[in-house]
Order: structure tokens, then sequence, then C-alpha cells
């Protein structure tokens, strides 16, 4: 029986139906645009172009000459991150390939009671589009040259940029069948979710595999996929903290030490004694990661879970950790962080490196909430704009915080414990 059209609904218009199609097709198959890419970096594109001196074409970078992939299934890679060395003169600067092809459409604030539409997923690698054959100033066909983004993709070097390690770990793992088969089950978790008198579901992931992502448990599920999501991790929360240590000089200077909370292998902490001799640096981590070592130079390791308690200092730093949890337990890692740093007068604070959603519309903003959906199906995390971090602070009772600058997708805060003036009672910025 065909569905009735109540009289107050206006039947879209074939143009739009036509459009509507079109948008089915790019929806149900952005999914190609993300395991395109995954395939560009296992080809090694990237590394081959940079050793061919930073212009290939593809057949050679992807592999070499015959019997090399066939030029036309290369040509429907889509993402490949690299763009052409299109007719490259003094006079002409180099044009951008057409890698980056159709900008998303902006799109409309959705009207009142209408859910978002979010935005096309892969417009955030801002890579879509095919390949096309170009001639370079030589006559040579189809060569390509590496983007920004390559300069992230190319394996077997130091850091290619500057605090950048190579992120093609980040890469395998975010596109990895764990994260897909676990993004695979988000309707039957969404209903465990809003079943009113079952338990909380774990995360999907943990759902999909019984085992919970950078946790003891996958470690023992599956040794080989915990270390490869453990270095996507590492080259993931690496990424970019030199540009924090530049831009944000004033948030460490002065500072007489520091506990990097759940700071890993203590890369970070070593980047920041480099920058800030001065500062007596603390790794806490949890005994696995720290095993034997207690100290390395200028920095000490200690073993501990940060819910139970931070070994003290002027500041604490949480790089990178809270968008892995749920409101509540944030409250209850800066309940035990504002337990660690001394007043506001005497310089305590929270030093906090995550994302906060709210760049302007455009590859960021997609980044951001792509990020935020990430958290949701691999950890029990999520991201948070401005509003939630302001909420969260002041549920965790802090007197103040402020957002000391934004870096690319992610911030860097500052979170202030209560001052404690003579003869006075506490005062609470958010309440003033
Ligand atoms: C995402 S964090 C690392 C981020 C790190 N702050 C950075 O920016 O490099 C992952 C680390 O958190 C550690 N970790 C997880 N739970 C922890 C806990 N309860 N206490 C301390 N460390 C923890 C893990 O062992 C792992 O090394």
């Amino acid at each position: 029986m065909a569905a009735r059209v109540a009289p107050s609904m206006v039947a879209p218009t074939d143009d739009e139906l036509l459009l509507a199609q079109a948008d089915l097709w790019r929806h149900s198959l952005y999914y190609v645009t993300s395991k395109g890419f995954q395939c560009a970096i296992k080809l090694g594109i990237p590394t081959a172009i940079h050793r061919a001196g930073g212009a290939s074409s593809l057949r050679a970078a992807a592999g070499g000459g015959p019997p090399g992939p066939p030029q036309p299934l290369l040509r429907h890679v889509q993402g490949v991150p690299v763009r052409h060395q299109a007719r490259h003169t003094h006079r002409h600067p180099p044009r951008r390939g057409r890698l980056v092809a159709s900008r998303p459409r902006r799109r409309a604030v959705p009207p009142a009671g209408q859910a978002p539409v979010l935005p096309p997923p892969h417009a955030a690698a801002g890579l879509h589009g095919r390949l096309r054959h170009r001639r370079d100033h030589r006559g040579r066909r189809g060569v390509f040259r590496l983007t920004p983004l390559s300069w992230l993709l190319v394996e077997g070097a130091a850091p290619m940029v500057d605090s950048h390690p190579c992120q093609v770990p980040v890469a395998l793992a975010a596109t990895s069948r764990h994260c897909v088969e676990a993004a695979m089950g988000l309707a039957e978790w969404f209903r465990k979710e809003a079943a009113p008198s079952a338990p909380a579901p774990p995360s999907p992931f943990e759902e999909a595999h019984g085992a919970a992502l950078f946790e003891e448990s996958m470690a023992e599920l599956d040794p080989e996929s915990d270390a490869m999501f453990n270095e996507g991790l590492a080259a993931h929360d690496h990424s970019g903290f030199a540009t924090v240590l530049r831009e944000c000089s004033g948030v460490f200077q002065g500072l007489q030490s520091l506990t990097a909370g759940r700071g890993g292998d203590g890369t970070a902490t070593r980047a920041i004694v480099e920058a800030f001799p001065g500062i007596k640096c603390t790794v806490l981590d949890l005994p696995r990661v720290i095993g034997e070592k207690r100290a390395d130079g200028a920095v000490s390791y200690v073993p501990g879970d940060m819910f139970l308690s931070i070994p003290p200092a002027q500041a604490v730093m949480l790089k990178l950790v809270l968008h892995h949890y749920n409101d509540e337990d944030c409250v209850k890692i800066l309940a035990q962080c504002k337990k660690a740093v001394p007043s506001r007068e005497a310089g305590g604070k929270v030093i906090i490196v995550d994302i906060a959603i709210g760049a302007p519309a455009g590859p960021l903003l997609e980044a951001q909430l792509l990020m935020d959906v990430a958290m949701m199906v691999v950890t029990k995390g999520r991201q948070r704009d401005e509003d939630d971090w302001r909420v969260l602070f002041g549920k965790a009772g802090f007197s103040d915080y402020k957002i000391v600058k934004k870096l690319g997708a992610r911030a860097v805060f500052e979170a202030y414990p209560y001052q404690v003036l003579p003869n006075t009672t506490l005062i609470c910025g958010f309440c003033l």
C-alpha cells in the first residue's frame, strides 16, 4: 500500500529527489574514500614519491613499471594524498592538482527540531577526487608530488616535519577492520544505550571485540593489534607538540615542576624538559607501561593510576587524555589533579591539550566532529565544545579556566584551582 502524504507535508520536487539520490550514493559510499586512502598508504605512495625526490608518476610510486598495479586501478584510488605537478614553470607557479576536488557544499543551519546533517566524512580528509592525467612541463603525463598531508605519511625517516612523527600508524589504526567493525555495530549499540532499564553498554568497540581499546584486555586478546593501536596512539599524541611548546611557551615558562598524567613513554615530557630545562618533570602512567624505569635525565617516572593519585607538582598536564572519558570519569581525574597542584596564587594549574569543537565550518570542524564520533565508537569518551569544557571544569570544582590558544583542531587550556585569599571565602570564577 502506498504511504499517504499528510496534507501538511510538501513532497520534494523532482530536482530535489534527483539530488537526494546522488546524496544517497555519496553517503553510502564514503567508506570508499577512507579505504582508498588506506590503499594509497599501504602501497607506500607518499614514501615512494618522497624517495623519487618529491615527484613521480603514480605507477612508479605504487610499485614501479609493469607488472605494477594497472594504471586504471590506480586512477580510481580515492584520496591518494598527492597532487599533480602540473605545468611547473618559473612564470607559472605550480598549480594545485585536482585531488582536492569539489568542496563540501555549505549546509544551512537546520530548522529547529531537525537533526543537523553531519558533514560528509570524506571531506575531513580534504582529499577526495579522482586522479586526473595531466602533463608536466616536460610533457610527462600523470606526475604527482607530495601534499602537506603526504608529508605526514612518509615512512622510514626521522620525522619529516618538526615534531610530526610519521602518521601512518594513526591512519592504519583508524581505518583498521577493528574500528570499521565496531562502527558497523552502532545501530545495535544505540538500541542498547537507549534501553531504559538495561545497564549502559560498553563502547561499540568493546561490544564488537570483547576487549577495550588501549587497555590490558586488548593486549591479552590480540597483542599484535594492541601494538598497532598503541603505535597509532603514540604517533597521534606526539604530533604537533613542538608547535604547542613554541606557540604556548607562556604556559610552561616559570614552572618549577610538572606531572604529565597518562604521560605514556614520556616523549612529550622529554620535549618539555628540552625546551624548558628548569622544569622538574614527572611522567605518571600505568605500571605495565612504566616498568622498572624511574628516571631518565631530568624526567622521573612514577607507576600508578591517575584515578587514585597524581604525583604533586606545580602543574599537571593532561594531553589528549580527557577525550578518552565521559564527564563522570573526567571529574574524578580532575579531582586528583586539584589535589596534586598548589593554589592558583602559588602558580597551581592544570594544563589541558585536547580538541575544542567549534572551528569555523570546513575541514577542521569536520575533523573535530568525526573525532567525536570516533571517540564514541572506540572508547567511552567524546570530544567537547567550549561550553562542555566550561561545564566540566565547573563540575570538577575549578575556579576558572582559559583557552590559551587554538592550534589546528586542538586547543590548549589552563584550569585553575580555587584561589584561597586570607580571611575570605573561596572565589569561584564560574559564579562571579
Ligand atoms: C592517550 S594516553 C597517552 C597520551 C599522552 N598524554 C600523550 O600525550 O602522549 C595513553 C596512556 O594512558 C595510560 N593510562 C591509561 N589509563 C591510565 C590510568 N588510569 N592512569 C595512568 N595512566 C593511564 C596508558 O597506559 C597509555 O600509556
